[in-house]
């Protein structure tokens, strides 16, 4: 039976964790403020595509530490924020033959791992997914819910593809891929621009941000950014990318982004991971970003004042 062990393991870890033990994987997790509840009950998970139920893990720990044996895939499914070493964070748990999978967002997130555990072998994925954690041990899916990822930073991986046949068995449509840094700038694309705009306009869902022309113009000037700064860093987006991403997001119902449910919650937001990394990198390349400059600066004022209120 294939050891799991999820690090972070809350909205994203236990939904996805949930597909996994479903299909027969030994599903162990690693929670912090949900301990109580998930070592008695396990989750209790609302979902349209894996319908509701109780996700019992194998084991539930406290602290990463607590996991003597190495489990063969290790999820970190942490929010990527400053502050958090999650190199240390997962060290205790890591051993020789362990394959590291990221499931987080933003640009540039594997680099410390990678440097971490040059012996292990990587995997970063992107989840496409909208769900959400309620009381404690209450994971609420909302939307879509696929995965795609990829043996960091290319390459094919056997390790890659046994994961991803798992998740598809267990109800997580996941696509393998050989150039995840570029499938992680496409999502940027999407990430880097809807997600600031969320909240510097206040808590706004994708139907108000995409709902004048004006507003559209905006996200799509934003967009040509990302796409000019992926280009540069030697990942050519698509030429259709940002029409596709603009009628896939009407196309579904309003939703609100991480960042903004974040926003909302006074939880610490993604904002260097999503969009200070991509501005890093445009400053890099010398591609010129005026819209993601703005976004980053409105973004480190509103985090500013959120903190200083705290
Ligand atoms: N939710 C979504 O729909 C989507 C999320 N993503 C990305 O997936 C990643 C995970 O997001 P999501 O699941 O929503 O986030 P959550 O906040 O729901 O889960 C993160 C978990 O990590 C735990 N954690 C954080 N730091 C530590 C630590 N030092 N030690 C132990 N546990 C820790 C948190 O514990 P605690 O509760 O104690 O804080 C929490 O359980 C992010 O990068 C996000 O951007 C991507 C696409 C969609
Ligand atoms: C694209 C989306 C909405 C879901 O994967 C997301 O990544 C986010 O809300 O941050």
């Amino acid at each position: 039976m294939t050891s799991i062990l999820i690090v972070g393991a809350g909205a994203v870890g236990a939904l996805f964790g949930s597909a996994l033990a479903r299909q027969g994987a030994q599903v162990s997790v690693v929670c912090r403020s949900d301990y109580e509840v998930v070592s008695r009950e396990g989750y209790d998970i609302t979902s349209p595509l894996l319908g509701n139920h109780r996700f019992k893990p194998h084991q539930v720990f406290r602290e990463v530490a607590e996991c003597k044996t190495p489990p063969e895939f290790l999820i970190l499914t942490v929010k990527v924020l400053e502050g958090v070493d999650r190199a240390a964070l997962i060290r205790p748990a890591v051993g020789p033959g362990t394959v590291i999978v990221l499931i987080e967002n933003g640009i540039d997130i594997e680099g410390e791992i990678a440097a971490a555990f040059a012996e292990n072998e990587l995997l970063s994925g992107l989840a496409l997914v909208g769900v959400g954690r309620g009381a404690p041990g209450k994971v609420d899916h909302q939307m879509l819910g696929q995965l795609n990822l990829g043996r960091y930073p290319e390459g094919p991986s056997a390790a890659a593809d046994r994961l991803a046949a798992m998740f598809n068995a267990g109800g997580i449509g996941c696509k393998v891929t050989e150039n995840v840094v570029g499938a992680r700038w496409q999502k940027a694309v999407w990430n880097a621009t809807f997600n600031p705009v969320s909240i510097t306009g206040g808590m706004l869902d994708t139907a108000v941000m995409l709902g004048t022309p004006e507003s559209t113009a905006f996200i799509r000037r934003a967009m040509q950014e990302v796409c000019a700064i992926a280009a540069a860093a030697g990942h050519p987006m698509h030429p259709k990318l940002i029409e596709q991403l603009i009628e896939g997001t009407r196309a579904i119902p309003p939703y609100h982004t991480s960042m903004a449910l974040d926003y909302k919650y006074r939880r610490p937001m993604e904002i260097e991971a999503i969009l200070g990394n991509t501005v890093r990198a445009a400053r890099k390349h010398g591609v010129s970003a005026p819209i993601l400059e703005t976004l980053y600066a409105l973004t480190k004022m509103i985090e500013a004042r959120l903190s200083a209120a705290s």
